[in-house]
């Protein structure tokens, strides 16, 4: 059964929060006009109001709930996108043509932004353009109190990190996993593009934030990561791959999480999976990657340009990787990669730990279907595990599996709106 009842927060999402984002994203095209024009003279101002009609029509599309129409751009991706509707037509218990409002939430939310990047794309010579690049770059500028405070923790960390016996790596191991998870409040997807900087020190924070993970499994990915290391040989190198969510504040704890990783020698290296088209407003591309990265390195701050230089010369060392493959920007469940994306797959099942970042990630690990909440993480998977996985998400949407017998009425009885509220399940799975 999908999310998709009238009280659900999947029909507060397709009804009122999609079309404020596809609003904002006309806004900014608009507010854009004059360097679109410097930059490609009148080709640049036509460009930019057919991407607006383009997206003028998507936004009546969906606040009328009309069908869900091919993609007609020539983009590496339509074909899949085109096979994936197919299949939403024939499903055995589907609502006849797929449309907005009928159609899972999932879906329609990721073809959402696949549309926006169509309008751009089919528009040259504006087809580069991240429409949400300014929301992500604000998120950055707005964090700076909680970057600075973060990097020079970290910093100061690094200064005795080979004095650290196990019992302090694992207390500082324990710290960033939280600071990387509570990170994952800062999105504008969900907010809708409103600002969701890291206002206060993330550090500061961790302790009254206990009550709020449903799911702990910390001790499990720290043993995970002892084991690995201790059956480490020669040929064999420790990896950890995170699989990216926001930029901005989000991305910086990422990184540090990284980088605590590597300098501790829990691993040896860390791939990075960002997305390949700008995505769920601030997800993380190429771009957002290497210009954070960037930023922190020019910094007028010691410890922010510390850790952004250090971090350049990972990605030059090669112990650090960037990758983006398309798979992450489809709307399939990650139980359908090893068939849609075999090579991705293949890549996954070389890492020792997978660490999932954010919502959309774990209702794509979990098929975002209307599980009871007891239901076994493991079992919600349906089979998706190219190696050992960790989600660490802040629950913004219906889907939630993997608690204890009870657990789920109890905060239900306590917190009503829970779901799509603010706590923090945090579930590590490791293969059988
Ligand atoms: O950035 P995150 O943690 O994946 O959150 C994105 C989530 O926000 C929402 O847009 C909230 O509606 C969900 O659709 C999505 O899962
Ligand atoms: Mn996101």
């Amino acid at each position: 059964m999908f999310n998709k009842c009238i009280k659900s927060f999947a029909y507060f999402t397709i009804k009122d929060r999609l079309p404020q984002i596809l609003t904002r994203v006309i806004d900014t095209l608009h507010r854009h006009k004059n360097e679109f024009f410097e930059e490609h003279g009148e080709k640049g101002v036509e460009a930019e109001k057919r991407a607006i009609s383009f997206l003028s029509k998507l936004r009546n599309e969906l606040q009328t709930d009309k069908p869900v129409t091919p993609l007609e751009d020539e983009l590496p991706d339509s074909a899949l996108w085109n096979q994936y509707l197919d299949y939403q037509r024939n499903l055995p218990n589907g609502n006849g043509e797929p449309s907005w409002f009928q159609s899972p939430w999932l879906y329609v939310e990721c073809y959402m932004y696949r549309r926006i990047h169509a309008a751009l794309a089919q528009n040259p010579p504006i087809d580069n353009f991240d429409v949400f690049k300014e929301g992500k770059a604000q998120n950055f500028f707005e964090s700076q109190e909680a970057i600075i405070a973060l990097c020079t923790y970290f910093q100061e960390l690094l200064k005795n990190i080979k004095d650290l016996d196990e019992k302090q790596l694992q207390e500082e191991l324990f710290k960033l996993l939280q600071v990387s998870l509570w990170g994952n409040k800062c999105d504008l997807s969900f907010s809708a593009g409103e600002d969701s900087s890291q206002k206060s020190s993330p550090l500061q924070s961790l302790e009254n934030m206990i009550p709020y993970i449903l799911v702990n499994d910390m001790e499990k990915v720290w043993s995970l990561l002892v084991n690995a290391k201790k059956n480490r040989t020669e040929r064999s190198n420790v990896r950890v791959d995170i699989i990216l969510d926001n930029a901005g504040f989000e991305l910086v704890s990422d990184l540090v999480l990284a980088d605590f990783l590597l300098s501790s020698k829990l691993a040896d290296e860390v791939y990075f999976h960002g997305k390949s088209i700008p995505w769920y407003v601030s997800d993380t591309t190429k771009h957002d990657f290497n210009w954070t990265i960037k930023q922190l390195g020019s910094a007028n701050h010691m410890w922010m340009s510390r850790c952004g230089i250090n971090w350049e010369g990972n990605l030059k060392k090669g112990v650090w990787v960037f990758r983006d493959h398309m798979f992450w920007t489809l709307p399939h469940d990650f139980s359908s990669m090893s068939e849609v994306a075999p090579d991705l797959y293949a890549e996954l099942q070389k890492s020792n730990l997978l660490l999932f970042k954010g919502d959309l990630n774990y209702r794509k690990l979990t098929g975002d279907r209307k599980w009871e909440c007891s239901v076994p993480f493991h079992q919600a998977l349906n089979k998706f595990h190219p190696a050992p996985l960790c989600s660490l998400r802040t629950l913004k949407s219906d889907t939630q599996v993997g608690l204890k017998p009870g657990q789920g009425e109890e905060i239900q009885a306590s917190d009503p709106e829970w779901m799509g509220g603010c706590s923090a399940p945090f579930a590590l799975r490791s293969t059988g």
